[in-house]
């Protein structure tokens, strides 16, 4: 991988790492963007009381000077100001106190396969890593990946298009009607489907659910030919796919029509050829053999509902092996609008790495040269038709 990006963490530990390495020189990060994602990623109706609690901001503590990236790995810091009621719990060096373990996991979080593999007695070892308070040094390492993507004049932008069973066809194409999402509860452009997703998980977490749905991120301004068919871990499609489904409780990822496109007979799936290499649809998302087309980039992840359930699934007691409710705490009852904010950052991150690959420079000159050349090589390669 050209660029890396690796984070470290605990949900109620004194607070979350990422670093991005391979970055070019020159980039200019805008401090104000960084912090407007961490914010977009805490909101959303559905949310729990712990968003109450963080206000995330980005520290940036190595690799830019005056607002440019040196080159240097960016290091990101995001403080967890829970840790503050959790400093004995989440100490990392021994405490007086008697602290309570965890004996009762949750069914769909990563609770006792966790516990097994890695041999503690104490589900919390798990669990605060598990947690997906992690996405926020996720969507800090985004930002800067989304910097250098929009310094190539390409924007990164996501909504919802369902929320359990309430869904919308209403779908943003174009950058300006992606403003009002940010404005929407859900992140829902539909005002009307967006009214009853919000009815509907008010009315699914007074029931004690929790609720999943589907986001969708659009990628505007990609050039031809990123990613390669040549090897299978060089498929663009491939590498979005392990990105978006890393998203703690994402369980599905379709490419522009996805799943529908199983049903229908081939003349109805692809996207026709015209003259001056012009589509007039895309059916597959702006991916074709595992590379960009230059079409819109189009890619949905579908969220399970929230693990954590206010009256909670039946489980085991682990200090015991007997019958018993799961672990019942503070928890969100639904993250599809947050979860979308990290589908941007983690496919931005994936497109970053693959623009890198082929145009990658030591600094962002060398990139926006690199390609501008090979998009004059592509113009020039087929003849345009005589109107
Ligand atoms: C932004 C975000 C917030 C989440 N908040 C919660 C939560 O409050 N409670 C919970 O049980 N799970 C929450 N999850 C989901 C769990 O982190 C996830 O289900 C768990 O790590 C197990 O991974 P898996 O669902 O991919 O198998 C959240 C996920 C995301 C993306
Ligand atoms: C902290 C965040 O999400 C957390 C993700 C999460 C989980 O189990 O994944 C459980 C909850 O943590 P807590 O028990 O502290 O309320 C969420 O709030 C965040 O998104 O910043």
């Amino acid at each position: 991988m050209r660029l890396r990006m690796t984070t470290a963490g605990e949900s109620h530990g004194p607070g979350l790492s990422c670093i991005v390495e391979g970055l070019p020189a020159g980039l200019l990060l805008d401090r104000e963007a960084l912090d407007e994602d961490m914010a977009r990623r805490q909101l959303g109706h559905g949310r729990g009381g712990r968003m109450r609690i963080e206000r995330d901001r980005v520290e940036v503590t190595a690799g830019v000077r005056h607002g440019r990236t040196l080159g240097s790995p960016v290091a990101l810091q995001v403080a967890n100001r829970d840790h503050g009621n959790w400093a004995e719990r989440m100490s990392p060096w021994p405490v007086d106190a008697e602290i309570p373990e965890v004996h009762l996991p949750r069914p769909g979080h990563a609770d006792l396969a966790g516990l097994l593999k890695y041999g503690h007695r104490d589900v919390r070892d798990v669990l605060e890593r598990a947690s997906a308070r992690e996405t926020a040094a996720r969507v800090a390492g985004g930002a800067v990946a989304k910097a250098l993507l929009r310094a190539l004049d390409v924007e990164v932008r996501s909504h919802v298009t369902r929320i359990g069973d309430v869904a919308t066809d209403v779908r943003p194409r174009e950058l300006a009607a992606f403003a009002a999402v940010d404005e929407s509860p859900v992140r829902c452009l539909d005002p009307e489907a967006a009214a009853a997703m919000v009815d509907h998980i008010t009315r699914q977490r007074k029931a004690n659910e929790s609720i999943g749905g589907v986001w969708e991120v659009v990628v505007l301004g990609l050039p031809v030919g990123l990613g390669s068919h040549v090897s299978w871990e060089e498929r663009l499609d491939g590498r979005l796919a392990a990105a978006v489904c890393s998203i703690q409780a994402c369980k599905g990822v379709e490419f522009g029509d996805g799943f529908a496109l199983a049903a229908r007979p081939g003349s109805a799936a692809h996207d026709e050829i015209f003259p001056g290499l012009v589509r007039h649809t895309n059916h597959a998302g702006g991916l074709e053999g595992g590379m960009t087309t230059g079409e819109p980039l189009v890619i949905r992840g579908a969220m399970k509902p929230i693990p954590t359930l206010t009256r909670p699934l039946r489980s085991v007691d682990l200090g015991t092996g007997e019958a018993a409710a799961a672990l019942r705490e503070r928890t969100d009852s639904c993250v599809v609008p947050a979860a979308a904010v990290v589908g941007e950052a983690m496919i931005a991150l994936v497109l970053a790495d693959a623009v890198l690959r082929k145009f990658g420079g030591d600094h962002l000159d060398d990139v926006r040269a690199a390609l501008a050349a090979y998009r004059e090589r592509c113009a020039a390669l087929v003849p345009v038709a005589a109107a």
